[in-house]
């Protein structure tokens, strides 16, 4: 089953996704290492630093790997990763923390502003609603990067287990950041 791990860059996909590599032995894909490291994109945009992914070959490669593997779950980790995968988990942080968090990393003034202001507008989770069947959304403000890993684990469990009623707390709906718009 391929799960799709997204979220504004410094909620914490990465750091989690790790995590439950190591601890529950899940196969993880972490897409933006995948596309540097196979050149997954069409052209570098010199003023955002950053590469523009070239969807068609991501999704080749992809099919690739996980025809592959027979593992029951495999993690793909990357704000892109709603674009991809059917059943989505959103990591969400409150503005003022994702501030902290991007402030830490050494990202500009800019970056910071623009990545808090998408959180605040829900930009993911609206994507997610256009594009995947399933999408269940963590807040991770306040917690442990352990918990928010917990938060996960018991997630794909019920999803394995055919209990989704039971994770009627990660339903999107319950975050309002709107207000906190730079
Ligand atoms: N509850 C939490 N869950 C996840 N990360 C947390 C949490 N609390 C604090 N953090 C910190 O937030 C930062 C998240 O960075 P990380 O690279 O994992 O985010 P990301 O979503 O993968 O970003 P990117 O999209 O840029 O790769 C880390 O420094 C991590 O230690």
């Amino acid at each position: 089953m391929l799960i799709g791990l997204t979220g504004t860059p410094g909620t914490g996909k990465t750091s989690v996704s790790r995590l439950l590599e190591k601890k529950r032995h899940w196969k993880v894909i972490h897409l933006n290492d995948l596309i540097k490291e196979e050149h997954l994109y069409t052209e570098i945009d010199e003023k955002r630093d950053a590469a523009v992914a070239d969807m068609e070959l991501i999704r080749e490669r992809l099919a690739e790997i996980i025809n592959g593997k027979d593992n029951k779950v495999i993690i793909l980790e990357s704000h892109l990763a709603h674009y991809i995968a059917d059943i989505i988990i959103i990591l969400r942080a409150c503005p003022p923390e994702l501030k902290m968090r991007l402030k830490t990393r050494g990202y500009s003034e800019e970056k910071i502003r623009e990545n808090i202001e998408a959180e605040a507008l829900d930009v993911i989770l609206v994507e997610a609603f256009e594009w995947c069947k399933k999408v269940f959304e963590i807040d991770t403000t306040g917690k442990s990067i352990e918990e928010t890993g917990q938060d996960i684990e018991k997630i794909v469990d019920h999803i394995l287990s055919g209990n989704e009623e039971e994770l009627s707390e990660y339903e999107p709906g319950s975050i309002d950041w709107i207000d906190l718009v730079p």
